[in-house]
């Protein structure tokens, strides 16, 4: 098990990650999610010993790695799949590594036969694509035929199958009984792969907890609801009306209405008594991207102009910062409605900049695993995850 504890790293006065408290378990594939510049890599190499925390700290099986015994053969790890001598056959890459570590060459074919390069073995790995040089950093990691495996964006470069063999691979893994960290961008991919989602924004955690409770806890039961093409006056009489009702109505790109806040009866009942007929009224779930946008919208470094013409983002006021998000209350935005009202959190509403959008109280779902842990590092007056530049 991978136990982190009030886990903080500043570099400079740029903080990367801020009192981070998580544990992964045996088992089970753990995904970890965050935006680019989101501090997932730094946590990864300060599990390694790769780093230093600054506060707080990281153990592996409760020894931290440097003092872990025999660590090459209790640890695995791929963070940079570019990390390798290119003019060095794969083969003899892997040779090197299983010497340093007392793992026998017998093992070096083993690994490059799972991976699928045992054809390659003899070639520099400087000529490999993007997804033989990944092929080959998860045969790094597996050759010591650890407990404990950390991949950062394994499927990087992979082709349908090579991603589908990850996955797999993955898997089988955590049905070993290892345990598997995962670092992926990919969301479509982790609700297939991962049991369990780390999420964090800025540093900061944002959900601990398993992928079915984080997309009930972060996403909007919605009707989509279509009125002919053809009238569109229907489409604002229907909307008006249900709004009125106390639905929450959003236009989808297609020109469907994304509708909040009402049962498919009740809307379809509202459509009659107003007269406009349906082309659609459908039941949806916000997928895993879906809970996962709304949930790290407001910790997003780094932002694409065209996404606020197109309307995929709120535009902020000049020199605002966004807020950061609070999980379980949505933030506006185009991907999913905020959900609907029934005695829970209020939706955020569109907000300049707050005087200190990152001094919020922890999110609601990310309380420390371990009842009875010790007590994370104190929150400093100052803040510390202000970031240096505006962005
Ligand atoms: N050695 C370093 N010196 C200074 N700043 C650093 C250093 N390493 C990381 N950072 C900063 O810390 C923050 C977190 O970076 P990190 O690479 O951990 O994020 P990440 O979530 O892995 O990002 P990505 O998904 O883009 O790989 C970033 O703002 C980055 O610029």
């Amino acid at each position: 098990m991978i136990e982190a504890v009030g886990l903080t790293k500043r570099y400079g006065d740029k903080t990367a990650v801020y009192n981070l408290s998580f544990q992964v378990r045996p088992g089970a594939v753990t995904g970890f999610l965050g935006p680019n510049g989101s501090g997932k890599s730094t946590t990864m190499r300060m599990i390694l010993g790769l780093d230093n925390p600054t506060a707080g700290h990281v153990t592996i099986g409760g020894y931290p790695y440097r003092r872990l015994p025999n660590a090459p053969r209790q640890v695995g790890a791929l963070l940079d799949a570019k990390a390798v001598h290119g003019g060095r056959a794969a083969r003899n890459h892997l040779l090197s590594l299983a010497q340093l570590s007392g793992i026998p060459a017998r093992r070096v074919d083993e690994v490059l036969g799972v991976v699928g390069l045992q054809d390659v073995a003899r070639k520099r790995s400087k000529g490999f694509s993007l997804g033989m040089g990944q092929r080959l950093g998860i045969a790094a990691a597996l050759l010591g035929d650890p407990q404990v495996l950390l991949f950062d964006e394994p499927v990087n470069g992979l082709d349908p199958e090579g991603i589908l063999w990850v996955r797999n691979l993955m898997k089988a893994l955590a049905a070993e009984g290892r345990t598997v960290f995962v670092s992926s961008h990919l969301m479509s991919e982790m609700a297939l792969t991962a049991d369990h989602l780390i999420v964090i924004g800025r540093g900061q955690l944002l959900a601990d907890m398993s992928v079915k409770d984080f997309i009930s806890a972060n996403s909007a039961d919605f009707a989509r609801v279509r009125t002919p093409d053809t009238e569109p006056q229907g489409r604002e009489k229907l909307s008006s009306a249900l709004a009125e009702a106390g639905g929450q109505v959003l236009p989808e790109q297609d020109g469907a209405l994304r509708v909040t806040g009402l049962p498919l009866p009740r809307i379809s009942d509202i459509a009659h008594d107003t007269g406009v007929r349906l082309w659609e009224l459908s039941p949806h779930q916000a997928s895993l991207e879906e809970a996962y946008m709304r949930m790290t919208q407001g910790a997003v470094d780094y932002r694409s102009t065209v996404d606020q013409k197109a309307g995929l983002q709120q535009p902020l006021p000049p020199g605002a910062q966004p807020p950061m998000p609070v999980p379980g209350q949505g933030q506006p935005g185009w991907y999913a409605p905020p959900p609907p009202q029934q005695g829970g959190p209020q939706p955020a509403a569109p907000q300049a900049a707050p005087a200190n959008p990152y001094a919020q109280s922890p999110a609601p779902y990310a309380q420390s695993p371990t009842p009875g842990a010790p007590a994370p590092a104190p929150v400093p007056a100052t803040d510390p995850t202000k970031p240096e530049d505006a962005r």
